[in-house]
C-alpha cells in the first residue's frame, strides 16, 4: 500500500524518524534554520500529516496543504494552532500532554528557587570576584519551604507543582481555575481561591494555564498591584499571559520582589529587551520540558498521534477541541 506523505521540520530523534518511515513517506527538514513560509507551503503541498513544534498553523499554511489531515505538534500547548481554520480545512490537531509533567514542574521549582535564593545574579558576582568576607546581608534572599504559593492554572502540570510544593517544601498552595478540583484540595491541601484573592495572598505567584483568548494578558498592572511587594511572579506558560510592559514596570517599582520566566511575548527575547536590564528577572529560554527524555517521549509521542490518525484510528492525544 501506498504510504502517506508527510513533513516534519523538527529535528528528531533516530528511533522517531524510524518508526515515521515505517508508516508514512518522510519528507524531512534538515536545516539549521526555520523552514522559511514559502519553502514550507512547497513542501506540505502533497503532505497528509505535518510533523512540527509551535509552527503558526494558520488559513494561508492551510491553503497551501490541501491533502493535510492533521498537524502534530510536539508541545502541549496548541495555541499555535488556529482552530476554526483547521476546521475549516478538516485538519485535525494532536499534541503531547503528560510525558512532560515532572519535567516542566522541575524547571518551575528552578525558578523558584533561582529567583527566591537570586542563584544566577550570585554566581556572576562570586565570577566577578566581589565575594568579600562579611557581606552576607548583601546576598539574602527569601524562603521557599513553608512560603504559600499560588498556582494559577491547576491543570498536569500545576498539580505536579503543587505536590512539590506541598510534599516536598511544606508550603502551602492556593490555586485558581475556571473550575474547582476537590481530588488536588484534598491531595496537597490546596485552597480554591479566586484570582484576586490568590494574588493578595500568595508569596510565589505561578502561571501555569494554556494561552487563549480568556487569559491573553490575564496578568497586567492591576494584578502586579494585588500582589503583595515580596512576592515572585513565575511564567511558565505562554508570554502572551502577562502584560510583558506592565511586568517591567512592577519589577522596576518595586511594585513585585522579582519574577522567574521561562516564556515570553517575542521568543528568541531580543538582544536590547529591558526585561534583559533588571537584576530582579531570573531568564531562561523557554526550557520547560528540555531534558533528552522528555524531548524523546514528546518526539514519539507526536509522532504515534500522527500515525494514528493517518491510519483512521484515534490518537493518544488529540487536542480537546477536535475530539467529537
Ligand atoms: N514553559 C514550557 O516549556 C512549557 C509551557 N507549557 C504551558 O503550560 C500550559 C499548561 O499545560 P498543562 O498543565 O498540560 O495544561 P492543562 O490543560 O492540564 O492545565 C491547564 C489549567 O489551566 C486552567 N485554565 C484554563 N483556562 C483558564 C482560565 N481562563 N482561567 C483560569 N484557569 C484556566 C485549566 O482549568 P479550568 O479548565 O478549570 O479553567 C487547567 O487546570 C500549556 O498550555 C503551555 O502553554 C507547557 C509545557 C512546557
Ligand atoms: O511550551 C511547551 C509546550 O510543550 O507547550
Amino acid at each position: 500500500m501506498l504510504k502517506p506523505t508527510i513533513f516534519v521540520d523538527l529535528d528528531l530523534p533516530k528511533a522517531v524518524l524510524n518508526y515515521l518511515a515505517e508508516h508514512c513517506s518522510v519528507d524531512a527538514w534538515t536545516e539549521e534554520d526555520t523552514v522559511p513560509r514559502e519553502e514550507l507551503h512547497t513542501r506540505l503541498a502533497p503532505a497528509e500529516g505535518y510533523l512540527t513544534g509551535g509552527r503558526r498553523i494558520d488559513e494561508s499554511l492551510l491553503e497551501a496543504a490541501p491533502n493535510l489531515k492533521v498537524v502534530s505538534s510536539v508541545s502541549v500547548g496548541y495555541n499555535h494552532f488556529d482552530i476554526d481554520a483547521m476546521k475549516r480545512h478538516d485538519v485535525t490537531g494532536t499534541h503531547t500532554p503528560e510525558v512532560l509533567d515532572e519535567t516542566v514542574a522541575d524547571l518551575v521549582f528552578a525558578l523558584m528557587l533561582g529567583s527566591a535564593r537570586r542563584v544566577a545574579e550570585l554566581d556572576q558576582y562570586v565570577r566577578d570576584g566581589r565575594w568579600k568576607r562579611g557581606d552576607d546581608g548583601v546576598l539574602f534572599g527569601l524562603d521557599v519551604h513553608h512560603a504559600t504559593v499560588g498556582i494559577i492554572g491547576m491543570g498536569r502540570i500545576g498539580e505536579a507543582v503543587a505536590r512539590r510544593a506541598a510534599h516536598g517544601f511544606g508550603m502551602k498552595v492556593n490555586y485558581h481555575n475556571r473550575s474547582r478540583k476537590p481530588e488536588a484540595e484534598a491531595k496537597y491541601g490546596a485552597s480554591y481561591m479566586e484570582l484576586d484573592e490568590l494574588l493578595a495572598a500568595s508569596d510565589f505567584v505561578v502561571m501555569l494555564t494554556p494561552l487563549t483568548n480568556e487569559t491573553k494578558s490575564l496578568i497586567g498592572r492591576r494584578e502586579f498591584r494585588l500582589m503583595k511587594s515580596s512576592a515572585i511572579f513565575i511564567n511558565a506558560s505562554r508570554g502572551a499571559t502577562v502584560d510583558e510592559p506592565a511586568l517591567i514596570e512592577a519589577l522596576q517599582d518595586g511594585t513585585i520582589h522579582a519574577a522567574g520566566l521561562d516564556v515570553f511575548q517575542q521568543e528568541p527575547l531580543p538582544a536590547d529587551h529591558p526585561l534583559l536590564t533588571l537584576p530582579n528577572v531570573l531568564l531562561l529560554p523557554h526550557i520547560g520540558s528540555a531534558t533528552e527524555k522528555t524531548r524523546d517521549a514528546m518526539a514519539m509521542l507526536a509522532a504515534r498521534n500522527l500515525v494514528a490518525v493517518l491510519q483512521g484510528e484515534e490518537p493518544p492525544h488529540r487536542v480537546p477541541e477536535f475530539k467529537v
